[in-house]
């Protein structure tokens, strides 16, 4: 078992690949491994486990990010299903300020992505009923949650499929304001 960690074109933001291991009784995957993710982890703790479902094809769950000082890293990875799993760059002097990347996340493929402190996550379901498993570096703090719209033209996020469903909040967020500088992380 082994993981491979690509960095992508926003600093801190990764892609890691576990083998996943089939036979006749079905896969096996190495989901988390302190050792093998020292490197991006850095001394973080993962303090909180999440789990979401989402039915419908091309809902949009994001882009969330928390405030510092409850900024957190997150590690992603896709249960059941499929995603393409989106991180944005707000880091204030970051050189991919308002850039985001994206990859597909599958058990399949095996991938997990990393999102560091600074960025925004969301996703879009490319299969009906995809799970999602979270880790996460700090707690979830409400109050000091912070988001961008699925459809912000400051970033542009070109999402593969039409936006089919979307909680209240996120359809509500506001846009990002002209005189927005970036995170101090
Ligand atoms: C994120 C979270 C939500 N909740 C509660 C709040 C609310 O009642 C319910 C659903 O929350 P939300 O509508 O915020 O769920 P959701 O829109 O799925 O939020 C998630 O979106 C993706 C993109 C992420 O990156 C996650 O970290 C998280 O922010 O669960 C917790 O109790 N703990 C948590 O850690």
């Amino acid at each position: 078992m082994s993981m491979r960690i690509l960095a992508c074109e926003i600093d801190g933001v990764y892609q890691v690949e576990s083998s996943v291991v089939a036979d006749s009784r079905g896969r096996f995957a190495r989901l988390y491994c302190e050792d093998e993710l020292a490197a991006v982890l850095m001394q973080r703790k993962i303090v909180q486990v999440n789990r979401s479902l989402t039915h419908k094809c091309g809902a949009v769950r994001g882009l969330h990010f928390q405030y510092p000082p409850h900024a957190e890293m997150k590690l992603v990875r896709c249960l059941k299903g499929r995603v393409w799993d989106v991180a944005v760059d707000l880091r204030a002097g970051s050189p991919t300020f308002l850039k985001w990347t994206a990859c597909e996340l599958s058990p399949e493929n095996g991938r997990m992505m990393v999102i560091q402190e600074g960025c925004a996550h969301g996703f879009q379901v490319l299969e009906p009923d995809s799970e999602l498993l979270y880790l996460h570096t700090a707690a979830y703090t409400p109050e000091s949650e912070g988001a961008v719209r699925f459809d912000d033209p400051a970033v542009a996020i070109v999402w593969p499929l039409p936006v089919s469903e979307l909680s209240e909040r996120d359809r509500n967020h506001p846009l990002l304001d002209k005189s927005f500088q970036g995170l101090m992380i």
